[in-house]
């Protein structure tokens, strides 16, 4: 089987200052994810290396660069799923973590349970020895001002929602197994407690080696009611290419809820999508040693991956 990932950093509008920085991010995750997978790695361990890369980078809505609660402070939601076996871990409402991805990951792993929220994901956090990170380290200039302009009585949240950057990775390995990974900060100014799509199983992100694996951006209420993630991989499974059935699932949450959103699906035969209904969203893909890439609909941009990774270390 030939390896393949599929990565994406937010569907929403991604202001101009911020879509080279954008464009550069999803690059990035998806060469990580790639590297491992070449290498013979497993489809988990690359959607985690491409998760955790982007939750470092303050471009986007997840571990460092987090948009922030009512009361002004970080929680973050994230998932990983194993498409070989069906298992998956979750943290929601977690904070002072830099990578949620990772503490996910160590949830699936590590106990008997597959979601863990605030309190107690900050105690399983401490036992396996993840170091606490202070939340001023997660919270970026712009995030501060992007929330204080929120609180303003004549602010329009709306216009400052859209500027999202939820991340989430998708892959096949060498072996045909698949997996997904999502992680976010959530929505700004959300209430406190709030836990939207992305820690909920179907709905931020699904995998099955038997018809693929999909994580979901986007508004995650109405990413929830139509369970959007497991919704794409009914599609595929009833016989849909991994683009048609990103976009009818799309257009169903459009149409039944009115939701905006985007999605990265790759099927169990390395097929791949990215998708979306919002103005934009920032993806990245690598197959056969290409890269493509792209923010805008229609937008695609082609690459070797040697080109890629030279101008990358240049
Ligand atoms: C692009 O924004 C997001 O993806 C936010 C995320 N789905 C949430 O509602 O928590």
């Amino acid at each position: 089987m030939k390896p393949v990932i599929v990565v994406h950093g937010g569907a929403g509008r991604i202001f101009k200052e911020r879509e080279e920085g954008s464009r550069a991010g999803v690059v990035r995750a998806a060469l990580r994810g790639y590297g491992i997978l070449k290498q013979g790695g497993s489809a988990l361990d690359a959607v985690e290396e491409a998760v955790r890369s982007m939750e470092d980078d303050p471009h986007f809505n997840a571990g460092c660069g987090s948009v922030l609660n009512e009361k002004g402070e970080v929680e973050m939601d994230a998932i990983i799923m194993d498409g070989k076996n069906l298992d998956s871990g979750a943290v929601a409402a977690v904070k002072c973590i830099a990578n949620p991805i990772k503490l996910a990951r160590l949830v699936m792993e590590k106990t008997k349970h597959m979601l863990l929220t605030d309190h107690g994901a900050r105690l399983f956090a401490q036992a396996m020895g993840v170091p606490e990170t202070p939340e001023e380290k997660l919270i970026t200039e712009r995030s501060r001002e992007r929330w204080r302009k929120n609180l303003e009585p004549d602010s329009n949240p709306e216009e400052f929602q859209k500027d999202l950057g939820t991340v989430g990775a998708v892959a096949i390995d060498c072996e045909g197994n698949v997996a997904c990974a999502t992680s976010t900060g959530g929505l700004s100014n959300k209430l406190i407690g709030r836990v939207g799509d992305t820690a909920c199983i179907g709905s931020g992100g699904y995998a099955d080696n038997r018809s693929g694996a999909a994580s979901t951006t986007g508004h995650g209420e109405s990413i929830m009611k139509v369970v959007l993630a497991r919704l794409i991989l009914y599609h595929v499974e009833q016989g849909m290419s991994p683009e048609m059935a990103a976009d009818t699932a799309l257009d169903y949450m459009k149409t039944r809820v009115g939701g905006l959103g985007g999605v990265i699906v790759v099927n169990s035969s390395g097929e791949w999508a990215a998708r979306f209904s919002t103005k934009q969203m920032s993806w990245a893909t690598v197959k056969d040693d290409q890269l493509h890439y792209g923010i805008y609909a229609g937008e695609r941009h082609t690459k070797s991956v040697d080109e890629a990774l030279t101008s990358e270390s240049g």
